[in-house]
């Protein structure tokens, strides 16, 4: 069942889209990552979804089985949170429970579950200034909690990181995704894989892939071969690509990239070509295309 549904949610800044009618929907229980470059809209997306900002259009739907407004079922942690040094962890996260409309009491109540939650609980009473990066995540990911929202959004929760507190924060998130369902943002492909049960990957503005994880990853794992040659190939290519068992050839001067329907029968024709063999073969490796293939593709 989806918890948040968008349906051609655009933003423009000064007639440029920064998020082109995006139509998504977050499966509720389920760690969702938005996966994509540099300034590819993952912010101005989330930031709708909390709603901080106003789209230009379209419509954002949140589960109906969650009444009032959506703002009180999401927990955020924007990419660069502002953290008070001279407060200990514990009176940030009360603080922010006080703020979310909590009772002094339910606050405290909270602050400490969420504390634990997020092995603070030893560290509440120090100041936040003398906390590591991950330290200060984990405190902004126990504010995001505070007051137990159905989606807790986390913009670019590690990559500002070390790869201790990265660690750290991936652990938690793993964690997290037990009690509620999350949605994160992030340019890096192995956290997305490490933690995620769908992605969506977006490029200047615009969902390109979607899918559940397990899913997508088969899709793009394609058999390939890797060859290279002495000599130039292009003119043994041209007959290559007339084959049916070749999906896609890419040809970087004499190295080969050739995305094939099934091994076998692509191995014994390409090693049977007299062609190739007159071009001199220096590497004939057989392997597969991933899903950071695609994803490099798409970053470049
Ligand atoms: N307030 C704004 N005014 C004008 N342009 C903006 C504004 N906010 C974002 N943009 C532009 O919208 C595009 C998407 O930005 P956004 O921050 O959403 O991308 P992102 O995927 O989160 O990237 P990053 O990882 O760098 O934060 C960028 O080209 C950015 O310059």
């Amino acid at each position: 069942m989806s918890l948040i549904e968008t349906a051609r949610l655009t933003k423009k800044y000064n007639g440029n889209a920064a998020v082109d009618t995006v139509s998504l929907s977050i499966r509720e229980g389920v760690c969702t990552a938005l996966l994509g470059p540099n300034g590819a809209g993952k912010t101005t997306t989330l930031n709708m979804l909390t709603g901080l900002i106003k789209p230009t259009e379209g419509e954002i739907d949140f589960n109906k089985n969650y009444a009032g407004d959506r703002r009180k079922h999401i927990g955020y942690l924007p990419q660069y949170p502002k953290f008070y040094g001279w407060m200990t962890g514990e009176e940030y996260v009360s603080f922010s429970a006080e703020l979310a409309g909590l009772s002094k009491k339910k606050a405290k109540e909270s602050t400490n579950k969420m504390l634990s939650l997020v092995g603070l609980e030893e560290d509440r009473r120090k100041k936040v200034s003398g906390y590591s990066g991950g330290m200060k995540q984990r405190l902004g990911i126990a504010q995001a909690l505070v007051h137990e929202p159905k989606l807790v959004i986390l913009d670019e929760p590690v990559s500002a990181l070390d790869p201790i507190g990265r660690r750290e924060i991936l652990e938690l998130m793993k964690t997290l995704k037990q009690h509620t369902s999350i949605l994160f943002s992030t340019h890096v492909l192995h956290d997305a894989e490490e933690v995620s049960d769908d992605i969506f990957i977006m490029k200047k503005g615009k969902i390109i892939i979607e899918g559940g994880l397990s899913e997508l990853q088969q899709k793009y794992q394609q058999p390939a071969f890797f060859i290279e040659t002495e000599k130039a190939m292009d003119n043994w290519l041209s007959s290559i690509n007339e084959k049916s068992w070749v999906r896609q050839s890419k040809l970087d001067k004499k190295k080969l990239t050739l995305t094939v329907e099934e091994v076998d029968t692509a191995r014994d024709a390409l090693l049977k070509d007299p062609m190739l063999h007159k071009l001199k073969l220096l590497k004939f490796e057989v392997a597969k295309t991933s899903l950071e293939d695609l994803f490099m593709k798409v970053m470049r």
